[in-house]
């Protein structure tokens, strides 16, 4: 007795008898063999389907392309025979990656899903282009457009909530590479509010501030205003603004991205970087007052490959005006980071720059106080109560203008305190 598979191959090579065999098929009525060929071809040339999952996604990074990648590491011990293995001086153990154009099969449901990594090279032999495909028999295709790409991503995301690692993007490694506005490095920055030295007022208005902020999404949406606050830093060198971008980044879990304003060259390739950003994160704009746009000259590839200078045509004004377009009209849950030693300077540049809008709340970093130095202290000898140099320092330190850099660099020569204080006494002294 011949099953039901049998019988289905039996006509099937029956079929493929008579498409071969031009007395039979002279025989057989087109309609029949029509529908014997669609039997054929649904259960035997069963094509696959590929999804690509590109770095981009229109002018935007594709977030897809990082859900592949992070949902793939925690597969590709069990599914992939090729490893990348790597660790750097800093980490204990090894950590394993994927290799690009070795395959990872993951079984699922009848076949296994086989996932790729391609990495393209331009001619100069530098990367141009990388992207995960991700074939899969056709008869797959409802259940993996459908839940298989759902539970990824839900894998993803509870990843990135259980081992949210904050992250720090530049623009530095992404010159030239199409589709790749951001690359990044893990922020490791281990300042927090509390090891600031920094006004212990002002530090509460801040943390309230960013609170309310991230606490009123859906007060934004009700006034109808872009869910983005802006803030300016300001104060000398070595008084903590980085510092304080930092500790804000580690209070809220945002990733920060650097932009460096004076190498942008037009509008389009602003709004490019911008859409690019993740929601929830900080965007830090270093020493605002000597980004002179206006004066600058940037360099343009042109289409013979000759590179010319020109002037690009935007203002810190416009830009700042650009900006605030772009960001009203996306992302969620932005702060715009400025920082700038000269506040005065940028007031004369144009005045219109620290209105609110912009720069939300102005917040002063001055040099060291008393109260600053004591946290500083804190932090470098773990002592928390007085100190019998205490006094001395106080009156030093009314009369000098130091930073908190110049006092932690004096901290951080001897663990005893004694020595370090007497260190900071004569720094004083000398200044
Ligand atoms: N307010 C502060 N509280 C604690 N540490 C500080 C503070 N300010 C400076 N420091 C110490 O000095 C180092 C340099 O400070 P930081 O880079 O944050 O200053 P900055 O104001 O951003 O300087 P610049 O304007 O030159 O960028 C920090 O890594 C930190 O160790």
């Amino acid at each position: 007795m011949l099953t039901f598979m049998e019988m289905l191959i039996s006509l099937i090579t029956a079929a493929g008898v008579i498409v071969l065999c031009p007395l039979v098929k002279g025989l057989v009525p087109s309609s029949f063999l029509n529908n014997l060929l669609s039997i054929y071809e649904e259960y035997f040339c069963t094509p696959e389907i590929t999804l690509f999952f590109r770095t981009d996604c229109g002018l935007s990074d594709n977030q897809m392309y990082d859900v592949a990648s992070t949902y793939l590491r925690t597969k590709i011990v069990d599914s992939s025979k090729c490893l990348n293995v790597g660790k750097t001086v800093r980490q204990e153990r090894p950590t394993f990656d994927i290799v690009p154009g070795a395959e990872l099969s993951i079984p699922f449901h009848i076949k296994g899903l086989k996932w790729k990594l391609h990495v393209e090279k331009g001619f100069d032999g530098y990367e141009r282009l990388r992207y995960f495909t991700l074939s899969f028999d056709k008869k797959l295709k409802e259940v993996v457009l459908g839940s298989y790409l759902a539970e990824v991503i839900s894998r993803y995301k509870a990843i990135q909530e259980s081992e949210r690692v904050l992250k720090l993007y530049s623009r530095d490694f992404v010159w030239g590479t199409p589709g790749r506005e951001w690359s990044s490095i893990i922020l490791e920055h281990p300042t927090t509010f509390e090891k600031l030295a920094m006004d212990p007022v002002q530090k509460r208005m801040l943390k309230d501030d960013l609170d309310k902020f991230v606490n009123r999404k859906e007060w934004y949406k009700k006034v109808g205003k872009a869910w983005k606050r802006g803030y300016l830093l300001y104060g000398p060198p070595g008084t903590g603004k980085s510092s304080l971008i930092a500790a804000m980044a580690n209070y809220l879990k945002f990733d920060v991205y650097d932009l460096d304003l004076s190498r942008i060259s037009s509008d389009s390739e602003l709004r490019r970087i911008f859409l690019s950003t993740s929601n929830r994160s900080i965007m830090v704009i270093e020493d605002i007052d000597c980004a002179k746009l206006e004066d600058r000259e940037i360099e343009i590839e042109e289409m013979s490959d000759q590179l010319i200078l020109q002037k690009p045509k935007f203002t810190l004004s416009g830009l700042l005006n650009f900006i605030d377009g772009v960001w009203s009209s996306c992302g969620e849950g932005q702060i715009i980071v400025f920082t700038t030693n000269n506040k005065e300077k940028l007031e004369k540049l144009d005045p219109a720059l620290l209105r609110p809008g912009y720069m939300d709340m102005h917040v002063h970093m001055p040099y060291l106080t008393m109260d600053g130095f004591k946290q500083l202290v804190s932090n470098y000898l773990g002592i928390d109560g007085d100190h019998q140099l205490f006094e001395v320092i106080a009156g030093l330190l009314e009369n000098k203008k130091v930073t908190p850099a110049e006092i932690a660099e004096e901290l951080l020569k001897s663990e005893d305190p004694n020595v370090a204080l007497r260190g900071v006494v004569e720094f004083l002294e000398q200044k």
